[in-house]
């Protein structure tokens, strides 16, 4: 695998395919600025050789020019984490981008316009590809959490270029971590699924059986499966037409030698609200009028019990409805776990837009091995799909 740790980029331009897809504030600034730090060591390895980086990136899916989707907005907060005074173009491609490009000099970082106002992006068009690539002399993808799309900045471009490509930094770490778990993993290798729909998480599962000795299901996926068994599960979240699948997933799990854990309890709500009356009842023996919104005290003990004998750990879903504080203890206990066993020595990795959103809200962020900068792209890898911006740096 070429990272840019195997070039040397004195006197070299690389362009550069970062996610700065970021949440703005009603103002206009960044919220979250993780995946501009994230992007970091890539353009200080850049500068630090004496060379220029030339940043494109999306924000957001515009409709043609949005001028709330411009990438001038997150100009300052880029200069400031990479320390470097940035240049911006007005245009990604064309006469504006190609002056400012040809104007870079060594040790400069330019942030090209948003991508995604030219639609010939999204379409993987290849002229459009063409003049992007005129922009630099090394291409160097380093957009995990855009790398499950077929765009023009990350496919088709890496598919035509006729110089030196390689993958970023943090795209690197992100292949390796999945790689840490799915081939390379310390036994027992546990993943916990949580979150709301058995048939958004099916084809996780589907693959991950194959890699994995402990499978702890929580979340609204539960009662899916607890209803297959013949359990009651009052008004909880239920996929009626997925429970056969559920039952194979249980089947099949025997026949893999994969450990299945699901809840032993749960705080059963008599609403979907924060403030609902609620009770503590078996998995089995939710009332009617009543559903599970969080996994009850029981559980949170049994399923730290096993995270704490894991040595390698995936994490994608939260155990309950984390958004309301009065379901969000389930979620907070399994975090707790899972940086116990990282303290003591064992791989987690955490994905999923909703997990990760968990993570930082919880303060967990530091306490694991890794935060997925992708949703999407993390999901595809662990559904075992070759992402498009990945194989088109490998081919
Ligand atoms: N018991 C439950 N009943 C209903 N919704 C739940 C339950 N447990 C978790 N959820 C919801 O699942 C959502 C996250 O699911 P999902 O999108 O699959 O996760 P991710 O984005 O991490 O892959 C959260 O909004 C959470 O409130
Ligand atoms: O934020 C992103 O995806 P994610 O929310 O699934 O992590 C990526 O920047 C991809 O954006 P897209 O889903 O508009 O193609």
């Amino acid at each position: 695998m070429n990272t840019l740790n195997d070039f040397n980029f004195k006197d070299k331009k690389a362009l550069i395919r970062v996610d700065f897809n970021v949440p703005l504030n009603a103002e206009f600034q960044v919220s979250d600025d993780t995946r501009i730090r994230a992007a970091k060591p890539s353009i200080i390895k850049i500068l630090e050789d004496g060379g220029s980086c030339v940043l494109m990136s999306h924000l957001g899916r515009p409709k043609g020019f949005q001028e709330e989707y411009s990438l001038r907005h997150i100009v300052e907060t880029v200069s400031k984490i990479i320390g470097v005074h940035v240049k911006f173009a007005g245009n990604c491609v064309g006469e504006e981008a190609e002056k400012a490009v040809a104007g870079l000099k060594n040790g400069e970082v330019l942030l090209l316009e948003n991508l995604r106002f030219h639609e010939e992006e999204k379409q993987g068009n290849e002229e459009f590809a063409a003049k992007l690539a005129k922009l630099g002399d090394i291409y160097v993808n380093d957009a995990f959490g855009t790398a499950h799309r077929a765009h023009a900045s990350t496919a088709v471009i890496a598919q035509n270029f006729t110089g030196k490509k390689c993958f970023g930094l943090l795209l690197a770490k992100e292949i390796e971590s999945i790689k840490q778990v799915m081939e390379t993993g310390k036994k027992p290798v546990t993943a916990i699924l949580g979150g709301a729909k058995v048939s958004s998480k099916i084809t996780i599962i589907d693959n991950i059986l194959e890699k994995i000795d402990h499978l702890i299901i929580g979340g609204g996926m539960t009662f899916t499966f607890i209803k297959a068994q013949g359990g009651n599960i009052g008004n909880s979240l239920v996929e009626d037409d997925k429970l056969a699948l559920a039952n194979d997933i249980l089947e099949l799990a025997v026949a893999k030698k994969v450990q299945i854990h699901l809840p032993v309890d749960v705080i059963a709500a008599d609403a979907f609200d924060n403030d609902a009356n609620t009770q503590i009842v078996g998995v089995s023996k939710i009332p009617d009028g009543f559903m599970g919104l969080d996994v009850g005290p029981e559980t949170q003990e049994y399923f730290a019990d096993v995270i704490s004998k894991s040595k390698t750990i995936l994490w994608n879903g939260p155990l309950g409805v984390f958004e309301m504080p009065n379901f969000a203890k389930g979620t907070i206990a399994l975090g707790d776990a899972i940086a116990e066993a990282t303290k003591n020595g064992a791989f987690s990795l955490v994905g999923g837009g909703d997990s990760v959103a968990a993570v930082k809200q919880f303060g967990f962020e530091e306490k694991v091995s890794y935060v997925s900068t992708g949703g999407g792209a993390m999901l595809e890898s662990l559904e075992g799909k070759t992402l498009p911006g990945i194989a088109a740096i490998l081919s």
